[in-house]
């Protein structure tokens, strides 16, 4: 042995020693960092450490189990009745979130300064996988040139021109009711619907013929390639599967992955992985729904008669964008055309974002009117005439009905599709003199906002149409009734909603009655994106008799 193997003995057991506490110096650093982060941070330190809220919750968790596990927006709901308008709620590992109400707030957030208040990176990664990487996904000047470029297909001209579009899938869902209530046993007993099954199918046949020009006849063919598709990417959105879906695409080029071709080949590893192995079918309808809007674009950028003049036939927004490109690069050949791929996400993005709102909005409108059977009445007395009149009215008829337009605004207001929403504060700034620090996330409780009691009274949480015909002395037009939102990011289809919930209403409820499919039903709104009815909505529905 050498002389000097004591001493290197010596220094590699110094050095073991070293190594062995490294495990332990890394976990008392997360453990100082958790219990600063989570405990003390927020309790003593935060500078939104005196704005009102529930109290802190758990520490790693916040209140995040409450609202995941909670009807949506109601836990919001109740901290503002508590605790005003201005809440402050923790989110998981001590992150602090703040909620603001007033139409102050929103104004500066959503109007005013909204280039300073984009949605959160990873709410934007979750649309661009479900929805496409369109007006969803995009902020600043990227989105207010292709909101530029989008708005036409949303003119009150084209959407009076599509409002006829409507009416081919409408007129298939009333015969397929009426056949099935004709074979029922007993016709005037009426017959159960999972009205939400039926308001789904009724939108996307209408939201694929308006989107693309394209008939998905999902009423008579339930087996539509792109049907299927929707509604195998809809059965996943739940509230723990978002959750899952933020942790995957938090990971570098998930998304990237997610869409590709050699992903959608190998999905089956996806199936065979614990916890995430339902999104193997998320996969797999993406890669469908992307390839039929791709089949859809390439015949209509090759259909000669989508000609760049040519507004009196085509008015889908397919072909909208299509001529819009060709008058584009007619004009300037080396112009920057929209990409085949960004197109198809544009659509995409329509499609996701128009079907199952409006699917929403009327299920429920359908449960409110079933459980007041006097403003069915009403309604009905309003629009049977007109139905008789002409069984597939205009667009300016449909706006004129007012017993109608105070049903679909005052079903919004309650119980509104998309019951809340979040932003993140690109920069340190104060709302309402409230210290907003940099990367706070903002929740925009779209339902607590449109049955605030100080705005809508004591019975702001009622179902009540005829509130529209004598306005609250507080209503503010743009920042009372919410379920649209409002500023540069506002619903582009809402006019194109509400026309459509019209149309769909007006055949309906001449035709039909409804009412709770059994004694003591209650309702259960999801907690996902959009706020679906949990059950489907069963109603019983019967013919009205003349
Ligand atoms: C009752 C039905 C609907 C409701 C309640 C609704 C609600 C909303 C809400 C709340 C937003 C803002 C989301 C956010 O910023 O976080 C939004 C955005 C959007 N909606 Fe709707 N929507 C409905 C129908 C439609 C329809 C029919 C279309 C299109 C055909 C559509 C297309 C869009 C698009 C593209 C955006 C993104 C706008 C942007 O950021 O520029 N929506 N919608």
């Amino acid at each position: 042995m050498s002389p000097t193997a004591p001493v290197v003995d010596a220094a590699q057991s110094q050095s073991l020693f070293q190594t062995a506490y490294i495990p332990w110096l890394v976990a008392g650093y997360a453990a100082y960092v958790l219990l600063y982060r989570a405990v003390l941070y927020p309790r003593f330190f935060s500078p939104l450490r005196n704005v009102p809220g529930p109290p802190l919750g758990n520490p790693l968790l916040g209140h995040y189990l409450t609202i995941v596990t909670s009807e949506s927006c109601i836990p919001h709901r109740e901290w503002a009745k508590a605790h005003g308008a201005i809440v402050r709620m923790m989110g998981i590992f001590g992150k602090e979130r703040l909620m603001f109400l007033s139409p102050e707030a929103l104004q500066q957030m959503l109007v005013k300064d909204w280039l300073d208040y984009p949605r959160p990176q990873f709410m934007r990664d979750v649309l661009g996988l479900v929805a496409g990487y369109g007006l969803l996904t995009i902020t600043g000047d990227e989105h207010k040139q292709l909101r530029k470029a989008m708005n036409p297909a949303f003119s009150i001209t084209n959407l009076m021109a599509q409002t006829e579009m409507y009416y081919e899938p409408i007129e298939g869902l009333i015969e397929i009711m009426k056949a099935q209530i004709k074979a029922e046993l007993t016709p005037a007993a009426g017959k159960i619907f999972t009205m939400y099954d039926w308001m789904g199918k009724v939108t996307l046949d209408i939201i694929c013929d308006t989107a693309f020009g394209y008939k998905t006849d999902s009423l008579h063919n339930p087996h539509n390639e792109l049907a299927v598709a929707f509604e195998q990417l809809l059965e996943l959105q739940s509230g723990p599967n978002l959750a899952k879906l933020v942790a995957i695409l938090s990971l570098p080029f998930s998304a990237t992955l997610a869409t590709s071709e050699w992903m959608y080949r190998h999905r089956w590893i996806i199936g065979r992985l614990p916890v995430i192995h339902s999104f193997e079918r998320l996969v797999d309808s993406m890669y469908r729904i992307r390839g039929i809007s791709a089949a859809m674009l390439r015949a209509k950028t090759a259909d000669l008669s989508v000609a760049p003049d040519d507004t009196s036939t085509k008015k889908d927004i397919m072909s909208l964008l299509v001529r819009a490109r060709k008058a584009d690069l007619d004009a300037d050949p080396r112009a920057d055309a929209m990409t085949d791929t960004a197109m198809v996400d544009q659509v995409l993005t329509f499609l996701a974002a128009g079907h199952e709102t409006t699917a929403t909005g009327l299920s429920w409108t359908l449960w409110l009117l079933a459980n007041d059977p006097e403003s069915q009445r009403k309604l009905r007395e309003e629009v049977t005439p007109v139905y008789a009149a002409n069984p597939r009215p205009d667009y300016r008829t449909l706006k004129s009905l007012t017993w109608l337009n105070c049903v679909v605004n005052e079903s919004l207001r309650v119980l509104p599709p998309v019951p809340l929403t979040i932003r993140a504060a690109q920069k340190t700034d104060y709302v309402e003199g409230v210290l907003v620090p940099k990367g706070t996330v903002i929740t925009i409780p779209i339902r607590a906002i449109n049955t605030w009691k100080e705005v809508w009274g004591p019975d702001a949480e009622e179902f009540h149409p005829a509130r529209w015909l004598a306005l609250p002395a507080a209503y503010n037009p743009a920042f009372s009734h919410f379920s649209f939102i409002a500023g540069p990011h506002g619903c582009i289809g809402k006019a194109m909603a509400l026309v459509e919930m019209k149309a769909v209403l007006v055949a309906l409820i001449t035709n039909f009655e409804f009412a709770p499919a059994y004694a003591g039903q209650v309702a259960h709104p999801a907690t996902a994106i959009t706020m679906k009815p949990e059950d489907s909505m069963p109603l019983r529905v019967s013919r009205v008799v003349s």
